[in-house]
Formats: C-alpha cells, sequence, structure tokens
C-alpha cells in the first residue's frame, strides 16, 4: 500500500485550501488510511515540504499530494524533481485549477481524493513535464511557462488584493480578465526571436510565448488546443502584430481554442524552445512568477512526474 503525504497550502483559493484538507483528513480518518499532513506557511515552502516527505518515504511507494492550486502543484513537483522515484498527486483547492483540467483530474476536491485512494494499488503512470532553464536555474512546469504579456498577468493577478475578493465571490478565474484588460493599456509588445529544435522564428511585435504542455492556462483557456502532456513534446503558441482592440478578440476566442485561426497567433511543436529578446521581459511557469530576463531555455522532459491518478499517459 502506498503511504501519502499531504503537502497543504491552506491559502490557496483564499482559504479553500484549509477548507478542503479539513474534509480530505475526515475522509482518510473514517476509511483508516494512514497519512501524514504538512502545511506551507510560506511561498516556496511546499518545494521543501515535499522534499522532506519523499525523504521520509525513503524505501516506501509514496505518494506526495498537493493539495491548492497550480503554484502548490508547481513546487511539489519541484521539489519531487525529474525523475522522482514519489508518485505525484494533486486535490484542487486553488482558484485557477488548470493542472486538474488538463490531467483528467476531477475539479471537486472529495472526488479527486476518491480517485487518488481508488487506485492506491496501481502503478503511477508517467507524465511529461517542461524544464525552464534562467538565469542558470531550472524550473520544472507541468501545465505552462510563458514570457511576455501572459507573465506580467500571472505577476499582477498573484500580487493583486482582488484575487482574494474575487475568490470570496466565487469568481476567482475572472482576476485574470480583470487584470489583463487594466495592463493592456500600458503593455509595449516586443521584438521576439523562438528557436525550435534548431529553426528560428522571429516576431517583430510580440505579445508573448507560451509553451504547454497540456492545453490549459489561465484558469481553463485553452491556449494549445493540440497539447499532449504524453507525447514528448512542448506546444508553443505565439501571438504577434495584433492591435490592442483585436489582442481582445483573439483572448475571448481562447476559451473555446478558436484563436488558432488567427492569421497572427502561430503554433509549433518542439522539444528544444529558446525564447530570445532584446530587453528582458517577464516569465512565468505554470502562473508562477519566475523574474525577468532575455533568454529563456526549455526542453520538454518525457516522463519526468508519476502520477498517482493514473492518468494521462503509460504506465511505468
Ligand atoms: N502559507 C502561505 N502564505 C502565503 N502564501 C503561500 C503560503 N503557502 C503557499 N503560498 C503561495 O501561495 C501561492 C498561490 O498558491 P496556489 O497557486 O496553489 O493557489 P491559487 O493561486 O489560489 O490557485 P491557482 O494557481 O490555481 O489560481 C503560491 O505562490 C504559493 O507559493
Amino acid at each position: 500500500m502506498n503511504t501519502f503525504y499531504f503537502i497543504v497550502n491552506p491559502k490557496a483559493g483564499n482559504g479553500k485550501g484549509r477548507a478542503v484538507w479539513k474534509r480530505a483528513e475526515q475522509k482518510l480518518n473514517t476509511l483508516h488510511i494512514p497519512y501524514r499532513a504538512f502545511f506551507t506557511e510560506y511561498p516556496g515552502h511546499a518545494i521543501e515540504l515535499s522534499r522532506t516527505a519523499a525523504g521520509l518515504a525513503d524505501g516506501e511507494q509514496a505518494v506526495v499530494v498537493a493539495v491548492g492550486g497550480d503554484g502548490t502543484a508547481h513546487e511539489v513537483l519541484n521539489g519531487l524533481g525529474a525523475f522522482a522515484t514519489s508518485g505525484f498527486g494533486f486535490i484542487p483547492a486553488g482558484s485557477g485549477n488548470d493542472f486538474s483540467r488538463g490531467f483528467g483530474i476531477p475539479a471537486d476536491p472529495m472526488d479527486a481524493l476518491g480517485l487518488l485512494l481508488g487506485i492506491q494499488e496501481r502503478n503511477p503512470s508517467s507524465t511529461d513535464c517542461g524544464s525552464l532553464n534562467l538565469n542558470g536555474k531550472n524550473h520544472l512546469f507541468i501545465n505552462s511557462a510563458g514570457a511576455g504579456f501572459d507573465a506580467l498577468v500571472s505577476k499582477k493577478a498573484n500580487e493583486s488584493r482582488l484575487k482574494g475578493l474575487f475568490n470570496r465571490l466565487s469568481l476567482g478565474k475572472l482576476v485574470y480578465v480583470y487584470i489583463l484588460l487594466k495592463e493592456l493599456a500600458s503593455y509595449n509588445r516586443t521584438p521576439l526571436q523562438v528557436t525550435i529544435d534548431g529553426n528560428v522564428h522571429s516576431f517583430k511585435d510580440a505579445w508573448f510565448a507560451t509553451v504547454s504542455n497540456q492545453p490549459y492556462y489561465g484558469g481553463g483557456m485553452i491556449i494549445s488546443p493540440c497539447a499532449r502532456p504524453d507525447d514528448g513534446e512542448l506546444d508553443i503558441t505565439v501571438v504577434h502584430r495584433l492591435s490592442k482592440a483585436k489582442l481582445l478578440l483573439v483572448f475571448m476566442s481562447v476559451f473555446w481554442g478558436k484563436h488558432t485561426s488567427f492569421e497572427e497567433v502561430h503554433m509549433f511543436k518542439g522539444k528544444e524552445i529558446k525564447i530570445q529578446t532584446t530587453s528582458p521581459i517577464h516569465i512565468h511557469a505554470d502562473g508562477e512568477y519566475i523574474g525577468m530576463a532575455n533568454t529563456g531555455e526549455i526542453m520538454a522532459v518525457p516522463g519526468a512526474a508519476k502520477l498517482a491518478h493514473g492518468t494521462p499517459g503509460k504506465e511505468t
């Protein structure tokens, strides 16, 4: 039987993390399932806690479960590291929850826990991740990484006090829309070069470049409709040249994945991606702000994580 280690972000989803954990704890106790729980106390803490959990599990089949949003999943993934022996589980309790959406994990937290417990005797399935190297530091991502306007929107949304207010009104996803509209007026497009498996693509005035492992980002937008987390490749979306008014039109169409038919939207697939700009631009990984840089190097890492929910890849 697997041993479960839960890494709970009580602040995720404006307190939903704590509430979800209370229900999960009750269910685990009722079913007499052995587990240990750790609570994050600050940003980045889930990286340390998941390493601690994986260390404690030495020799046993462990499942380290992130309870929170995409940021918590991102931190646990990075704590476990590429090719970790521990399984990686997720109970959604955030505002965006693109990870559960893209990986077939139930949106209802108790259903996600039920699925995790129900398949505990099975081997976890493997899934691809991306690895972003920025200024010499590697960041694994499971959903997407991006450079430019979308990274700025992630940063501002995470910093915004309005995120809490929108969450309280169960409108958490709309914070990205609000920030996008607000930042659009002052954002300047930049020249951007993307090199994909040795092929160079230059854009004179790019809004952003996003590299996706699965279709969803920003709380349900289908940015990369053809991305598959088990195909060994990453999908690249570059949006350039659009006027601000047309960007809004394209933005609305992303919710249906229809933006790909606009000539200013370019889609590529590849394994090794280099994004270069003349002046530093904002970078995110899984919606977590990483910093500013002129160059970001990204690689597909096939089978990097072992998904304890058993979806979507091959058995390990
Ligand atoms: N105890 C804590 N206090 C404050 N921030 C925390 C704490 N623990 C973790 N964090 C930070 O909270 C941030 C948000 O977490 P997370 O992304 O999981 O939730 P969310 O933003 O509500 O969901 P989503 O990313 O799905 O929209 C992360 O950047 C994480 O580092």
